[in-house]
């Protein structure tokens, strides 16, 4: 055993999911409706009609995958809370059998010596606040600061590491500008609207935790690092756009209090003025980022709107299920613009991983996934690289602990190092799943 891939002491080998895309039961117990309920009841927009009304059933199996998790190894179980579980309107009343599941969830994760890291908002906004304005009503920064003080209050000492949001560019890209996600809306001057009142959310909650908690708080953002095509000016300006558009549009304003100049460019008469104050409530002191990272983008200058850059595919890579680029080298790069950009904050890789065709379970409960052990060889390695040039990295989560509801794309895309039937719910480790736990063992040095 070499130890050309030695890890930091207290590194924190993990895996990550999301309360809607594993829960199921999501109306169970006096729990509130979602806006991904919501959107995935409406005909047409899941893959099959796909909804997360069974998922991978944690909501009643949870004990059985923290047994998972420890059979596994893992030091570390990053995961969401469904607000609408918790707070059934969003604000006001608490419903204490929501508030209950995730205590118990945390207790276990405890008890098996597995550190959690719970996320406030992972896309499931309540349905009731959507029906007020949503991301577009500046109230919710009022809303998500009092869920979570709410949270902060019940978990705070068992839970240690909190993450306000998972990926605000994901939810106002997604969610705001092209619709393909919930709430499904496809307007250029929402777009701006639901960032900027994400972040002052962001930056209300941790105002709120830091109230009641005393332990870390940390932003989780998707990095897709931006490549030129060619060294031509457009194409060079394209992907100084994209750049700006998806990996500095939170992080400039979380850590350096203000907006890319591009933003503006892009949005034109769509990007307000915003008033001078919210930006002393988005800048809070942080004591971490998440990063999560998948792919990078190989980025000329086209007609798309609203950012005219686009992707170029490369012919000799690999790519996943999902159309990503296996490219490694870019999460070394991506760690180390944070550190060169940013400072010197620590880091959790929150997510990474890759969806891959799976060969069904054979005889004797084996699921052979080479090209996910692979992808996740060669990123742990970028990962350990990053660390010998300086970055303050403390912890990586695989996504997925299983494979589950892919938004959108319903269950036809499997992240998980656990295979699950969605028939019977049976989980089977797969090849991956047995490596990770064989690393995590050696503390990386099985690399
Ligand atoms: N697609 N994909 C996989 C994965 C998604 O399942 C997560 O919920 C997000 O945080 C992030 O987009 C990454």
């Amino acid at each position: 055993m070499t130890d050309a891939f030695a890890f930091p002491d207290g590194f924190l080998w993990g895996a990550a999911t999301a309360a809607h895309q594993i829960e199921g039961s999501p109306l169970a117990d006096g729990a509130g409706p979602s806006i991904w309920t919501r959107f995935a009841h409406t005909p047409g927009l899941t893959h099959n009609g796909d909804t997360g009304d069974v998922a991978c059933d944690h909501y009643r199996r949870w004990k059985d995958d923290v047994r998972l998790m420890r059979e596994l190894g893992l030091t570390a179980y990053r995961f969401s809370v469904s607000w609408s579980r918790v707070l059934p309107e969003g604000t006001g009343r608490v419903n204490p059998a929501g508030l209950d599941f995730y205590s118990r969830l945390v207790d276990a994760l405890l008890e098996a010596g597995i550190e959690p890291l719970l996320t406030l908002y992972h896309w499931d906004l309540p349905a009731a606040l959507d029906d007020r304005g949503g991301w577009l009503n500046r109230d919710c920064a009022g809303w998500f600061a009092e869920y979570a003080t709410v949270m902060a209050k019940a978990l705070d000492g068992r839970v240690r590491k909190w993450v306000t949001l998972n990926e605000p560019w994901v939810i106002t890209d997604g969610g705001y500008l092209h619709g393909a996600l919930a709430p499904g809306h496809r307007n250029k001057y929402e777009a701006p609207i639901a960032s900027h009142n994400l972040m002052r959310a962001h930056g209300a909650a941790v105002q709120a935790y830091r109230a009641v908690g005393r332990h870390e708080i940390g932003l989780v953002v998707n990095i897709e690092p931006k490549y030129p095509a060619s060294d031509a000016p457009e194409d060079q300006t394209a992907t100084r756009r994209a750049h700006a558009y998806m990996n500095e549009q939170y992080l400039h304003p979380a850590l350096l209090g203000h907006y890319p100049p591009e933003l503006r460019e892009i949005f034109g008469d769509a990007w307000p003025d915003w008033p001078a104050e919210d930006f002393a409530l988005i800048r809070q002191p942080l004591d971490f980022l998440g990063i999560n990272y998948y792919t990078r983008n190989v980025t000329r200058a086209d007609g798309s709107w609203p950012l005219k850059a686009g992707a170029v595919k490369q012919p000799s890579a690999t790519y996943t299920e999902t159309g990503w680029e296996v490219f490694p080298q870019g999460l070394t790069d991506t760690l180390l613009w944070v550190r060169r950009t940013y400072g010197d904050i620590p880091l959790y890789v929150t997510e990474n991983g890759a969806a891959f065709f799976d060969p069904p379970v054979a005889e004797g409960g084996r699921v052979r996934d080479p090209l996910r052990i692979d992808y996740l060889r060669r990123h742990l390695r970028a990962v350990h690289e990053a660390i010998r040039a300086g970055c303050d990295i403390r912890g990586y989560m695989v996504w997925s602990l299983l494979d589950n509801l892919e938004w959108s794309l319903g269950y036809s895309k499997r992240f998980g190092i656990v295979h699950v039937n969605y028939a019977t719910q049976q989980r089977t480790v797969k090849d991956s799943g047995r490596w990770y736990a064989n690393v995590v063992r050696s503390h990386g040095r099985a690399l």
